[in-house]
């Protein structure tokens, strides 16, 4: 065993055994497998439906439905039966069919042993657990143990390739987001900090050396990043050590000097556990939140459930590869007419004006999308830490899509179709200090086209401006908090009730400046157009595309203001 793993798999090891699937066709039962001490006809009582109990979760995490009695019923459930049913648990039932639809396939198939079946001494793969002896008894079945979770076990040599891209990954991720829901409400249950049991469960962050590149399989179809390319061009980092700042940075357009300054506090601050918390729901908070979606389309969260640890680490390793030799970040340079590594975006022309930073980008979700060549090894713990960072923001987002369904009065399914094979991205931004600040800019003018994004400053150095009311407002982050802004899409779905707004970064003149985006959107082939219940008499304000058709409209184009918003208004 791998002393550093973090797998519970590799601490079994199970002796391989007959496939029952196959014994069954035969007919005949070997006798490892009769149990005549067990007398399955006689002191069975059959617990119907009413006595298990059932658990409604929309009472316990909606704040219009909350009961306090169901919450009473959760803890008298854990502590009487140890098992209950969870009824109205948000995830999609296309999302639980396709995941069923998968699993009968695989079973189904006649030569799924080959490939998947477990090796001597694990436990991942096809096969059996608990067999240690050869005259012991087994059961009647075949079981498919593939690991999840953190991303660094999966092995996905036990990963079946058929049917392909097989839905355990964002299913996964929909129950890890219902068992968080559970340990809060366990919590509460217990008279035990929320927070505390959050953390026990989040995930430790140890180092283990990632899948090996050859095995993942990579796949076209869901990946927007395979949808941009841009020029390559100059370290903006090695640039930044000289005082000659070339002409194809300076914007002299651009006075960064002149904007408004935005109090600390004027930026809607929304408190989560507010929301999610059955004890403090909060229907002035959901308020606050649509209201936010509407007139800023940019704001605070705080009581996210993050555990502070997952942040600093997060923080301290992109700080630590920025800090690294040219030489090795250029390690995960960008190849030729891929956006993702380590590079810059929008680049279409050898003119064209540049920003005054170097991104990092990353495809995270579904994790086929994972192109490990680009993923830094130095520091070791990066992959892991971004593994564990991007996972907790992705329930975020998820529980953000939930608050704004009833926000909005949308369908929550409908709604969330959008996170139900959800696309995750990341760019990490870092801005070097430029001596001529105001005549540069780190990240243009523009609105991001997916639809959430979930915004850390990875150091103290504030840059992000937003526009409002055509002006631009310098964005001071409150300690602990996420920015979360809405995106095209998100603009697109809502028919225009939620505004995507536009942003830029701006650069100091003595520090550099550091941020981690990580972007949200529907998968590929979904159709964006405007919920039904918010369409009213003026109709549809954007006209329908798909995500795919948006993305690759997006990345072509230069980042511009709301280009691309623009043109997909049908009334402008
Ligand atoms: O660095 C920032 O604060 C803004 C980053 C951003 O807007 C982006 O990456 O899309
Ligand atoms: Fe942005």
């Amino acid at each position: 065993m791998n002393p550093k793993s973090t797998s519970p798999l590799e601490l079994g090891g199970s002796l391989p055994v007959p496939s029952v699937q196959e014994l069954a066709r035969s007919g005949e039962i070997p006798e490892r497998y009769l149990r005549p001490e067990e007398d399955h006809a006689s002191h069975v009582i059959t617990v119907d439906d009413l006595e298990l109990p059932v658990i409604d979760q929309v009472k316990l995490v909606d704040p219009e439905f909350f009961d306090k009695e169901e919450h009473s019923r959760l803890g008298w459930a854990c502590r009487e039966c140890g098992f209950f049913q969870l009824a109205n648990h948000g995830i999609p039932e296309e999302l639980i069919e396709k995941t069923k639809d998968d699993i009968m396939k695989f079973f189904k198939l006649p030569k799924k042993i080959e490939g998947v079946k477990q090796i001597p001494g694990h436990i991942d793969g096809y096969d059996q657990m608990f067999v240690h002896s050869e005259e012991q008894k087994i059961d009647w079945a075949d079981v498919l143990i593939p690991n999840i979770q953190p991303f660094q076990n999966r092995d996905m040599t036990f990963w079946p390739t058929n049917p392909p891209g097989i839905h355990l990954t964002h299913s996964t991720l929909k129950i890890e987001k219902v068992a968080d829901h559970l340990y809060r409400l366990m919590a509460k249950d217990l008279g035990v900090n929320p927070q505390d049991m959050l953390n026990i469960f989040s995930g430790q962050i140890q180092s283990r050396e990632s899948l090996s590149e050859g095995r993942q399989k990579k796949s076209s179809m869901s990946n927007p990043l395979v949808l941009g390319r841009s020029l390559p061009v100059p370290n903006v980092q090695e640039l930044a050590r000289s005082d000659q700042i070339p002409e194809r940075y300076l914007k002299p357009e651009v006075d960064a000097t002149s904007l408004a300054t935005i109090d600390d506090d004027e930026l809607p601050v929304i408190d989560l556990m507010k929301l999610l918390d059955p004890e403090l729901i909060d229907r002035e908070e959901l308020l606050k939140l649509g209201s936010a979606c509407k007139e800023w389309g940019f704001f605070q969260i705080i009581n996210h459930g993050i555990p502070e640890e997952v942040i600093e680490k997060t923080k301290d390793d992109i700080n630590k590869f920025f800090k690294l030799p040219l030489k090795e970040k250029e390690a995960i340079k960008q190849i030729p007419g891929h956006i993702e590594g380590y590079g810059q975006m929008f680049v279409h022309s050898e003119e064209q004006k540049l920003d005054w930073a170097d991104v990092l980008i990353l495809g995270i979700l579904p994790s086929q999308n994972r192109d490990l060549r680009f993923w830094p090894t130095n520091p070791s713990t990066f992959r892991d830490t971004l593994d564990t960072y991007t996972s907790k923001v992705a329930r975020v987002v998820d529980s953000l899509y939930g608050l704004m369904a009833k926000d909005l009065g949308v369908d929550t399914q409908d709604m969330l179709k959008m996170s139900s094979d959800q696309l995750q991205t990341v760019r990490i931004n870092y801005y070097p200090p430029c001596k001529q600040a105001n005549k540069v800019l780190g990240l243009s003018p523009h609105s991001d086209a997916n639809a959430l994004t979930v915004l850390l400053q990875a150091n103290d150095v504030p840059g992000l401006q937003i526009r409002k009311n055509d002006k631009w407002f310098l964005i001071k982050p409150k300690p602990g908090a996420f920015i979360i802004n809405v995106g095209d899409m998100m603009e697109i779905i809502t028919n225009g009730r939620y505004k995507s707004i536009e942003h830029r970064a701006i650069i100091n003149m003595e520090e550099e400046r550091l941020s981690i985006a990580t972007f949200h959107s529907p998968r590929l082939d979904l159709v964006l157009r405007p919920f039904p219940e918010l369409i009213d008499s003026d109709g549809e304000l954007y006209k329908a595309i798909t995500v795919k058709e948006y993305t690759s409209e997006y990345f072509a184009g230069k980042l511009n203001g709301k280009n691309a918003l623009e043109s997909v208004k049908l009334r402008k």
